[in-house]
């Protein structure tokens, strides 16, 4: 990420809100010119990160893709990361694959590794972290492994009915979208992943995004909140 040493002018400012509205073609290319323009940018040590928490089925997934094709983040789905690993056979897959049966949390260090070795791959200086961290223990691992905080993260409030009818109509073939699972999941979401929420609230770094309504309405609140914390992080 650039840290800013000079201030925007207020048309390059208006640009790139305006780019955030019309895709990251136009963002990034306002976002360029704005470091050749604004002299004395420099690289910082970590890339901006997001996490993006919420029940399972509030909508964290649809929204990522929306971010990533506004603001050029990359999206880690640590769901996706996992179900790679199960995948590819390796020694944690079948404890991982029974972990998401149950709609429990897979343990950190395993998570974090595969989340790690992600960001170091993704050549990026802005990630999308989607659904994770689960656990206060999750949270812990990842600031003692990366040795950094998140720069915002993103919470989809959504009642859990609708959670419950959307996870029941994803058709992804997914071993833990069904009624059983699905309620386990509840469970561990407010016993455990609250508890995150509440603690990165309380550092005012929380953004409680309302996820009812279309997926286009709710992305209206979820840009004004990710292009306020980019420019807060470009400005500190
Ligand atoms: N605003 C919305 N209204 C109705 N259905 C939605 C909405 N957002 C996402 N969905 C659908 O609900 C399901 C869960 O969405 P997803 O983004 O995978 O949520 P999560 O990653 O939080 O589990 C998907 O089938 C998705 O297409
Ligand atoms: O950091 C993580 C992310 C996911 N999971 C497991 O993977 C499942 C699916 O996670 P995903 O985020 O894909 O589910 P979604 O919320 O998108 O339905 C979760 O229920 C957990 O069992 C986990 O253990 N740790
Ligand atoms: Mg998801």
């Amino acid at each position: 990420m650039w840290r800013r040493v000079a201030s925007l002018s207020s048309a390059l400012e208006s640009d790139l809100m305006q780019a955030a509205t019309c895709g990251a073609g136009a963002w990034q290319r306002a976002f360029s010119s704005t470091q050749v323009e604004v002299e004395g940018f420099e690289r910082k040590s970590h890339p901006f990160v997001a996490f993006v928490l919420g029940g399972p089925g509030s909508g964290k997934g649809t929204q990522c893709m929306k971010i990533v094709e506004t603001f050029g983040f990359t999206h880690l789905s640590a769901g996706d990361l996992l179900r790679k690993e199960i995948a590819s056979n390796s020694e944690n897959g079948s404890m991982i694959l029974d972990t998401i049966k149950e709609g429990k949390i897979v343990p950190s260090e395993v998570t974090v590794r595969l989340i790690q070795a992600a960001m170091e791959a993704g050549r990026n200086d802005r990630f999308l972290i989607d659904g994770f961290p689960r656990s206060e223990e999750n949270r812990a691992a990842y600031e003692r492994v990366i040795g950094a905080e998140p720069d915002m993260v993103l919470f989809f409030d959504c009642p859990e009915n609708e959670m419950v009818k959307r996870v029941l109509s994803r058709n992804e073939g997914r071993v833990d979208d069904n009624m059983d699972t699905v309620k386990k999941r509840l469970r561990v979401f407010s016993e455990l992943n609250l508890p995150v929420i509440e603690h990165y609230s309380i550092k005012g770094k929380l953004r409680k995004i309302d996820g009812t309504g279309s997926a286009d309405e709710i992305f209206e609140r979820v840009r004004s909140a990710v292009f306020a914390a980019l420019r807060e992080r470009e400005e500190r």
